[in-house]
């Protein structure tokens, strides 16, 4: 089974995938906590060119096109699909995903890039059965993040973030995998809500 959780920067992401993730394993399963960008090389230089908004992503002077960045979250996706994701679901595993291709969407269209691109440019990446997304006003995300002491380029732009708010809302009533949870609520109503839509997964499948 893959499941993956999104939202914008703040909605509780990383706090819900440890909870569900223990969840799972209380009831015996063996899991994979992930997340994207990855941990790998490609991970670590999406961080170092994009998301610091720092001297480094500057080539000859400029950040890095959309484009590029685009297809930096495709590579590190395609190797995190290929030597993580289809193995595990292959062993048998249950896959927790924090973020995963419709960030890519939600995201980089917010960026001005063409949707269709986007969706063609994952077509390798393989559907979760579940997409968790956490949805909350960004007037309380900013809120959650002003607590956090590292910050990347993405989280500072408000405006932005109220797009990617709106992009996520539209690609919910496109892809049928993607179920909306009302982040505003507590840690543990969250949760709640996320393992009752991952009961009604399990006895669907
Ligand atoms: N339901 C919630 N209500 C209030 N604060 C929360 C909630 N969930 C998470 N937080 C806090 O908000 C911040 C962002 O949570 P986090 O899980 O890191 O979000 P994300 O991974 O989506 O950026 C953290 O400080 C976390 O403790
Ligand atoms: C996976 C992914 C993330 N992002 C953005 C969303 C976040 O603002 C930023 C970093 O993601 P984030 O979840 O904050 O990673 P970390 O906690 O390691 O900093 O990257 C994209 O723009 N496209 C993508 O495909």
């Amino acid at each position: 089974m893959f499941i993956v959780i999104e939202g914008i920067d703040g909605a509780g992401k990383s706090t819900q995938t440890k909870l569900l993730a223990e969840w799972f394993e209380e009831k015996g399963h063996e899991v994979v906590l992930t997340k994207e960008p990855t941990d790998t090389a490609f991970g670590k230089l999406i961080r170092k060119l994009v998301l610091t908004g720092g001297k480094e992503g500057i080539i000859d002077g400029a950040r890095i096109s959309h484009e590029a960045e685009a297809l930096l979250f495709a590579a590190d996706r395609a190797e995190h699909v290929s030597k993580l994701i289809k193995p595990s679901i292959e062993a048998g595993k249950i896959v927790i995903s924090d973020r995963y291709f419709y960030s890519s969407l939600a995201y980089q269209w917010a960026r001005g890039l063409d949707l269709e691109w986007l969706i063609d440019l994952n077509r390798f990446a393989v559907r979760p059965d579940l997409v968790i997304l956490l949805d909350l006003p960004v007037k309380e995300s900013m809120k959650r993040i002003n607590g956090r002491s590292i910050k990347t380029e993405f989280d500072k732009i408000v405006e932005l973030q109220k797009k990617v708010r709106e992009n996520y809302l539209k690609l919910a009533e496109r892809f049928p995998e993607i179920r909306i949870v009302n982040a505003l609520a507590s840690v543990e109503d969250i949760h709640n809500d996320i393992v009752a839509l991952v009961e009604h997964e399990l006895f669907k499948k």
